[in-house]
């Protein structure tokens, strides 16, 4: 019997071939492949069930995220899973654990910070979970300034150890993921101290548990730090205190590729920047990336397939009435987030891509590309992240009231989602970032230094400052020359006009204070022209199946003309732009809805989401929505009696003082 498809008939209507524009979504075939197995594999094991999480009590939660990370562990080994399988796997379990940290920051922050020697001795230990990491940086009244620390590790000597300490309560470590109840090991940041001198921020590894008993090793006060926000959600992760009380480590566990400690404690600087320091930082940020397209792709796809769903309003002669999707209002809230997410897959290959360059560079000793990194991580981390972060809430309001229940999947994807506008670091702190190094790039204009990279548009500057845009009729606006120009020109038009600004007060700090709201706008408007441009460089590809480039085609000039609407002020005020242009842009905004309409359920299927990985009614492959919810809803434990619990205690009184009032 065939199964029931209640999104049939659109599926029928996609103008593209569905298997390749799964190729492009996943990266390569091999991808796909990969994925889609291991996809499966997660979907199909009873264990990784996650229907009922947020009907868990914390510590049942983080029970059952205990249990499922040794069983995403043994099947890992029993398979003999690659690293990138492994990874996979765990993402697609979908429930945050320490082993997010453990993976992807302390066995990280070991292979960028630490000494061939230190890797030798470190990462086979680590790489068999014989000893669990996390990431101990920020503490409770320092996360955004680093600098700013105040954990010691005071070096001795006498007995070639550093001792670690925590002179003040604010000094306490907070929120290291995996640290509060898991964790054997961190990677611990903490001022060094060698002969009285303060050397800045270092990573050290230090042991916090036994290995045989888990207890707290002496001088090590250790917890989690409490509820977070929503129910499931983040509180399956143990985020964690930590305080020393002059804690001894030897003194080869400092991490000592960026710096060292001689026996004699003299401290020796190497040519390598110390802002490697920050590197995991660097390496999270360009992850953090990738996955802002997942979670947004995760809420468009629940959204549009409900949205294709449901109907109201326009019956005509008891006919069916309109699907919400068809709405113009309904599209233009929907079709932008379904562009971003791919907009934001593609940007986040490319990040990945320069993410590799730069570290093969550093490796070979070439730090030159370490600054556009920097800002091309941390602006797109941001950027990336609010976005996302906004759109998982729209997609909910685009489910109506449905989109409100906890199994529309919705309220714990947002809640799982918004931290990472500020951990990884605070969204505005990172803007600022990337305002300073195109401050810095602008200020170096005239010296004959020519801006490589992302910023190679500013080296056009004279052109870009002047030049007029040629749009006449709406669809000049498909041009992608006419598109990117665009976007360079009111991105240096910013930028140029911040640095006049700037150059107006005496002390340059000041000015950066001052004018940071503005410097903020400024780093979003670059940030939007890589997304843009790096949209623009995928089109150049050559991408086979039928009708797929030409759906990219649309999806990137929707993409780009939305954020012109949006940002049209700045357009217009920087002259980059007619009003009239603006007025055109929209127009042709409106025609692109209409060419994606059609292949909006196709365009989701595209990511080869299972209904696992979604966990949502509303996004669920059939789109059987309504049965869903219904059957559903009898599972809530408030269904298990007729009669509620507490119903004789505190219900049956009131109803039943009529009764006595009536007596008196
Ligand atoms: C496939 C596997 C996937 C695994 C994924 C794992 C994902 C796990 C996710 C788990 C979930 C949550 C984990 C969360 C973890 C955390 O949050 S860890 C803590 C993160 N903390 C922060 O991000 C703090 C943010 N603050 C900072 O980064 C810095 O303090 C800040 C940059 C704001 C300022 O630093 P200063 O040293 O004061 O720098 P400043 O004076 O401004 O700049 C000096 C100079 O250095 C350059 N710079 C700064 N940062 C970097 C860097 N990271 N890399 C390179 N260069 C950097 C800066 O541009 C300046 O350069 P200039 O040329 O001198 O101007
Ligand atoms: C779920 C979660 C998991 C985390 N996991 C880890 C972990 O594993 N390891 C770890 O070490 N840390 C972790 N953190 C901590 C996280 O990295 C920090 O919270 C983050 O870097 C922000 O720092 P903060 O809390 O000090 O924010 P603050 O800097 O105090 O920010 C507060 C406000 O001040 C503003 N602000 C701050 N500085 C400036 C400035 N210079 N200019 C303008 N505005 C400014 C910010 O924009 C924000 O609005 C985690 C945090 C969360 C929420």
């Amino acid at each position: 019997m065939e199964a029931l498809d209640y999104h049939a008939e659109e599926r029928r209507k996609a103008e593209f071939n569905l298997d390749e524009m799964k190729i492009v979504w996943a990266g390569s075939r091999r991808n796909y492949e990969l994925s889609d197995r291991v996809a499966r594999l997660v979907a199909s094991d009873p264990v990784f069930r996650k229907d009922n999480r947020t009907m868990l009590t914390r510590k049942d939660l983080f029970k059952d995220t205990l249990r499922k990370a040794a069983h995403a562990w043994k099947r890992i080994i029993d398979l003999r899973l690659s690293e990138e399988e492994a990874n996979m796997l765990r993402s697609y379990v979908d429930q945050p654990a320490f082993t997010d940290l453990h993976w992807g920051m302390f066995i990280p922050a070991i292979k960028g910070q630490g000494t061939s020697e230190q890797h030798e001795k470190w990462l086979p230990m680590a790489y068999k979970m014989q000893i669990i990491g996390c990431y101990a940086q920020t503490e409770l009244g320092h996360g955004s300034n680093v600098q700013g620390l105040e954990t010691t590790a005071t070096f001795d000597p006498q007995t070639d150890e550093f001792d670690l300490h925590s002179p003040t309560l604010t000094s306490s470590k907070w929120w290291p993921g995996g640290l509060g109840k898991v964790s054997t090991h961190a990677v611990v940041y903490a001022r060094l101290i060698t002969g009285g001198q303060d050397h800045g921020v270092h990573g050290f590894i230090v042991q916090l548990r036994g290995l045989d008993d888990h207890l707290p090793l002496p001088g090590i006060t250790v917890g989690d730090i409490g509820m977070k926000f929503g129910s499931g959600a983040y509180n399956s992760m143990d985020n964690g205190l930590l305080r020393f009380d002059h804690v001894r480590i030897p003194r080869n566990q400092m991490l000592m590729r960026v710096s060292q400690v001689t026996r004699e404690g003299k401290f020796v600087q190497s040519d390598v920047p110390r802002q490697l320091v920050y590197g995991t930082m660097v390496y999270v940020r360009q992850t953090i990336v990738s996955d802002a397209s997942c979670a947004l792709a995760r809420a468009v796809c629940i959204a549009t397939r409900y949205s294709a769903v449901r109907r109201q309003f326009g019956s005509q002669n008891g006919g069916p009435e309109i699907q919400v999707i068809d709405y113009k209002t309904q599209q233009s809230r929907l079709f932008p987030l379904l562009a971003s997410a791919y907009a934001f897959r593609f940007v986040g290959e490319w990040l990945k891509w320069l993410y590799t360059d730069v570290t093969q560079r550093l490796q070979a000793n070439d730090f030159s590309t370490l600054p556009e990194a920097h800002a091309c991580t941390a602006g797109l981390k941001s950027m990336t992240t609010s976005v996302t972060a906004d759109a998982i809430e729209e997609c909910r309001k685009l489910c109506g009231g449905h989109g409100y229940l906890s199994n529309s999947g919705l309220p714990e994807l947002f809640a799982v989602y918004i931290p990472t506008c500020t951990y990884e670091g605070d969204n505005v702190v990172l803007l600022l970032q990337v305002a300073r190094f195109l401050m810095k790039t602008v200020s170096q204009l005239g010296s004959g230094k020519k801006p490589v990279g992302t910023t190679a548009y500013m080296g056009r500057a004279e052109h870009l400052m002047q030049c007029r845009c040629e749009v006449e009729m709406a669809q000049d606006w498909l041009k992608p020359s006419t598109i990117l120009e665009a976007f360079e020109a009111r991105a240096v038009r910013m930028s140029i006009a911040c640095a006049k600004s700037l150059g107006k007060f005496s002390n340059p700090e000041d000015g950066f204070a001052e004018l940071s709201p503005d410097l903020v706008e400024v780093a979003i408007a670059h940030c939007q022209l890589i997304v843009v441009s790096k949209f623009l460089e995928k089109l150049q590809q050559d991408i086979p199946g039928k009708g797929v480039k030409r759906q990219l085609e649309i999806l990137c000039n929707v993409y780009a003309l939305h954020l012109l609407h949006k940002h049209l002020g700045d357009f217009v005020a920087t002259g980059c732009i007619t009003p009239n242009q603006g007025a055109l842009a929209n127009e042709q905004l409106r025609l692109l809805y209409a060419q994606v309409r059609p292949n909006a359920i196709a365009l989701v299927d595209a990511f080869n989401y299972t209904d696992h990985y979604l966990g949502s009614i509303l996004g669920c492959y059939d789109g059987n929505v309504y049965q869903k919810l219904y059957q559903e809803a009898w599972k809530d434990p408030l269904n298990d009696t007729v009669v509620p619990d507490g119903y004789l205690e505190y219900l049956r009184p009131i109803l039943k003082q009529h009764i006595r009032t009536a007596r008196l």
